[in-house]
């Protein structure tokens, strides 16, 4: 397959594609979907043609990632931003290839089902990139303001250069899905909301069904703000900066970024776009990107009331560094130290990037090895962060292609490190002393199961401690605690939950 460093640089982002000025070629392969079905991965007619320059490069990017996530389990995070270097996207070609990727992967549930019911087959038995091709065209047809004709001939050229022989069915299929608005679509295929209100929202909102079940329970069975939240996770998240204490001051670091000051944590800036990463307070050291709710767990920790000795700081699950920055800044100036464990090699070498020049020691261990690690001896930290691995269900906004990898079998195997994680935790833990427990997931058997649980066996005796004063006061929607559960829908955070104990 042609890659994208070969892609002509072509037409501008939602422009008209050529086949779009070819009109009437595009209009032979229309008819019932059905029967054009068959055409898909061989049309019967032949398609002949030679491959003829692609139109658009921007597309073909968005193309080669969301393909990259679905044929090599790629993560769009990660491989969109070579893919656009490689094929010198930049300004408005490289936003909208963004968006068509980071689009059409958030919402592959419900284009896949819309695209079944055009096709008049399970979108299973479409070859691959013809799929994901017909996937994007769909986005653009229903979530964008591309012109229909637009987004199907730019889309049936994909086809051409990706599957050709398919070019008619994809014609018809996207001719199909064009006949609807996403809210017609919805209404025609969706499950009836009042008999199944779950499997309604989770076709209307492109979530599986376990994880808006999940939603849905976390919040308490409130199906109106499990709404808002879904709509919050279809969002293009925004980019947080962490402004690191004794290093920026988030008001003069927003100036200089132009961005603005956080709504509730102190050291959180709200940046308006472009590339954190280049940004000089970055490469300095003095800001790191961070989620404000991460900031907001971490810095609770650090701000809880302790009695006695305060200098032996522990994060037991540390890479890939963000909290282990905020955390050894903190400690920093208070004159602490801080232990960071973690057990992946490559995420420890993260750490030791994030926090150098911080008193901050990383430890490439498995963090169940306390008691048996002289590094990790039992009863000595007074203050320990457990950011425990999760399904990253409250994180969903961050991650387009997620929704659709996590399983609910993801959740035993998780939820039993969880407990030993925190268990191990409690174990290092000074009596007196404190451990907060973090997800970033709402889940409650991440969150409430696994804690409850984990402080009962533990083999030491820990309480709840109150987490809500630890937060910024006059913060809403915290709760009854004592635990505390962060929602983007109300704080603007990534769905980060924390829970506070205190080793009697
Ligand atoms: C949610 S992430 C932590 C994020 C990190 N605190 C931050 O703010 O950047 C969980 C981390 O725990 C690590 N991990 C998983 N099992 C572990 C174990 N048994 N001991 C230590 N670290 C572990 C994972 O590799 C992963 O880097």
């Amino acid at each position: 397959m042609t890659g994208p460093a070969e892609w002509p640089r072509q037409a501008p982002a939602g422009g008209r594609g050529s086949a779009d000025r070819r009109g009437g070629a595009d209009r032979r392969g229309a008819g019932r979907p059905g029967g054009a079905d068959r055409r898909a991965g061989g049309d019967r007619r032949g398609d002949r043609r030679p491959a003829r320059p692609v139109a658009d490069l921007p597309r073909h990017v968005a193309y080669e990632a969301v393909a990259a996530v679905h044929r090599d389990d790629a993560y769009a995070n990660l491989v969109l931003p070579a893919m656009l270097r490689d094929a010198g996207l930049t300004g408005r070609d490289a936003a909208f290839a963004t968006e068509l990727t980071y689009g059409t992967l958030r919402h592959t549930g419900t284009l896949d089902a819309i695209l079944g019911d055009a096709a008049g087959r399970d979108v299973a038995r479409i070859d691959p990139p013809v799929r994901d091709a017909l996937r994007l065209g769909a986005y653009q047809l229903l979530h964008t303001r591309v012109p229909a004709h637009a987004a199907v001939s730019s889309t049936v050229d994909l086809v051409r250069a990706v599957g050709p022989g398919a070019t008619g069915f994809a014609n018809a299929v996207l001719r199909e899905v064009a006949s609807r608005d996403v809210d017609a679509w919805v209404a025609k295929i969706a499950p009836d909301a009042e008999t199944d209100p779950i499997g309604h929202l989770a076709l209307a909102y492109s979530h599986p069904q376990w994880i808006v079940r999940a939603f849905a329970e976390a919040l308490g069975g409130d199906l109106g703000e499990t709404t808002r939240l879904l709509i919050e996770d279809n969002e293009r998240p925004p980019v947080h900066l962490c402004a690191r204490p004794g290093r920026a001051d988030a008001v003069e670091l927003a100036d200089e970024v132009g961005g603005a000051p956080g709504a509730f944590s102190p050291y959180a800036v709200y940046l308006a776009g472009g590339a954190p990463g280049d940004l000089s307070a970055v490469t300095e050291g003095r800001a790191h990107v961070q989620d404000e709710g991460s900031q907001l767990v971490a810095n609770a920790l650090a701000v809880a009331p302790l009695d006695g000795p305060d200098a032996h700081w522990l994060d037991l699950c540390a890479g890939p560094g963000g909290k282990s920055g905020l955390l050894g800044a903190l400690a920093a100036q208070r004159g602490a130290e801080l232990t960071a464990v973690e057990v992946s090699e490559h995420r420890a070498r993260l750490v030791t990037q994030a926090t150098r020049g911080l008193p901050v020691t990383v430890l490439n261990t498995d963090g169940r090895t306390v008691g048996a690690d002289p590094q990790l001896p039992e009863g000595h930290f007074d203050r320990v962060l457990v950011d425990a691995p999760c399904t990253g269900l409250g994180a969903l906004r961050r991650r387009p292609e997620s929704r659709w990898r996590r399983q609910p079998s993801d959740l035993p195997p998780l939820t039993r490190l969880q407990r030993e994680l925190l268990s191990a935790a409690l174990r290092a833990t000074r009596p007196g002393g404190l451990v907060a427990y973090v997800t970033c997931s709402p889940h409650t058997v991440e969150t409430h199961v696994t804690v409850t649980e984990a402080a009962r066996r533990a083999g030491v005796p820990a309480d709840f401690v109150d987490a809500r004063p630890l937060l910024p006061a006059g913060m809403p929607g915290l709760g009854d605690g004592p635990s505390v559960q962060l929602w983007p829908h109300r704080h603007g955070t990534d769905a980060m939950f924390l829970a506070v104990l205190r080793r009697g």
